[in-house]
């Protein structure tokens, strides 16, 4: 994405070498994960796995490995996946280049056939693959599978003159979620791993921002968790500092100030908007850490920024 992330956001942490963990030591660990198990045991949590946090493969395979885990113990992850830079590539492939109006992707007709057959097509099925060879039951959906994800075309209005109104071609504004299919595949045992495409009145598709659906599925679930995996260390200050703790009225002045920018602020919005209708606790953390997800869920660590709606 073209925005410019605050500074700390580039530096991404080096993966620990636990060769010289004593075998009493790890078990220690694994039990202190108990309190964990037993608290979200049966609990809906939506992962969101962003398209920045997915490009390298050691780290594709630690997230599918976390979700298996999570899910082994009794959890029910349920997978948005997004895949904004693998867009791009494909994009730049035939001549394209994205452009982003308030962190969304103007998708015209050409653009929007390029974003169905990466996200459904490449990325969905590459995360069902790696969660299936971890052990996993994954089974990848469209907004369309199921009647699940119901837009229309968004009004995008400009934000700093409401007079104007951005054309932005196929991208969705949600309109309902039935979360049916996923509730069905979740008693089956399944992991569903959704792409952010929804369907219109008129059968026409649209092209969603991931975090968007993410938040929505959080809320429409009644999701425990939802935890948002990106590139950088969370939400970051004007200096590049980790805001650990965000309230609604926090986020409202950094969206004034202009620290929050492109990708971030659909993520932040959406986040809030979990927040607020219920879901329990709402992070927005590191993906390139190794087994991100573990640390969060089933450790006492403090990771990346928490989002609360008061
Ligand atoms: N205040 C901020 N703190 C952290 N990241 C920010 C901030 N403002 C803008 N960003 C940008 O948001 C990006 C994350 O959003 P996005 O590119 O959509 O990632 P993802 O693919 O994970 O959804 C960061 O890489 C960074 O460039
Ligand atoms: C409307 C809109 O912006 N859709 C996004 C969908 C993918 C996505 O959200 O990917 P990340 O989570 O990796 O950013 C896009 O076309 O890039």
């Amino acid at each position: 994405m073209s925005n410019e992330p605050p500074a700390a956001a580039a530096a991404a942490p080096a993966s620990p070498d636990l060769s010289h963990v004593l075998p009493r030591d790890k078990a220690e660990i694994l039990a202190q994960a108990l309190p964990y198990i037993r608290k979200f045991h049966g609990k809906t949590i939506v992962i969101k796995y962003g398209g920045n946090a997915m490009t390298d493969p050691a780290l594709q395979q630690d997230f599918a490995e976390d979700v298996v885990l999570l899910k082994l113990v009794g959890m029910n992850p349920v997978v948005v996946h997004g895949g904004g830079p693998q867009i791009d590539e494909a994009l730049a492939k035939v001549g394209k280049k994205g452009t982003f109006i308030q962190g969304m992707r103007v998708t015209d007709e050409e653009t929007m056939e390029v974003v169905e057959w990466v996200l459904a097509g490449q990325v969905q099925q590459d995360i069902v693959g790696l969660i299936n060879a971890a052990g996993g039951k994954a089974v990848g959906l469209t907004g369309r599978d199921g009647g699940m994800i119901r837009a229309r075309k968004i009004k995008m209005v400009d934000k700093d003159d409401p007079s104007k109104e951005h054309d932005m071609g196929q991208v969705g504004d949600i309109v309902s979620i039935d979360p049916s299919v996923v509730k069905a595949l979740q008693d089956d045992q399944f992991i569903p791993v959704i792409s952010p495409l929804g369907f219109g009145e008129q059968n026409e598709n649209y092209n969603i921002n991931a975090d968007v659906v993410a938040g929505k599925l959080a809320e429409v679930l009644s999701a425990e968790k939802l935890v948002l995996l990106t590139n950088t260390p969370g939400v970051l200050d004007k200096n590049g500092r980790l805001l650990t703790d965000l309230t609604a009225r926090e986020i409202d002045e950094l969206f004034a100030d202009g620290t929050i920018s492109g990708g971030m602020l659909p993520k932040i919005a959406s986040a809030l908007d979990a927040a607020k209708s219920g879901v329990n606790s709402v992070h927005i953390i590191d993906g390139r850490v190794p087994h991100a997800l573990l640390l969060e869920i089933l450790t006492e660590q403090a990771f990346g920024t928490m989002i609360r709606s008061h």
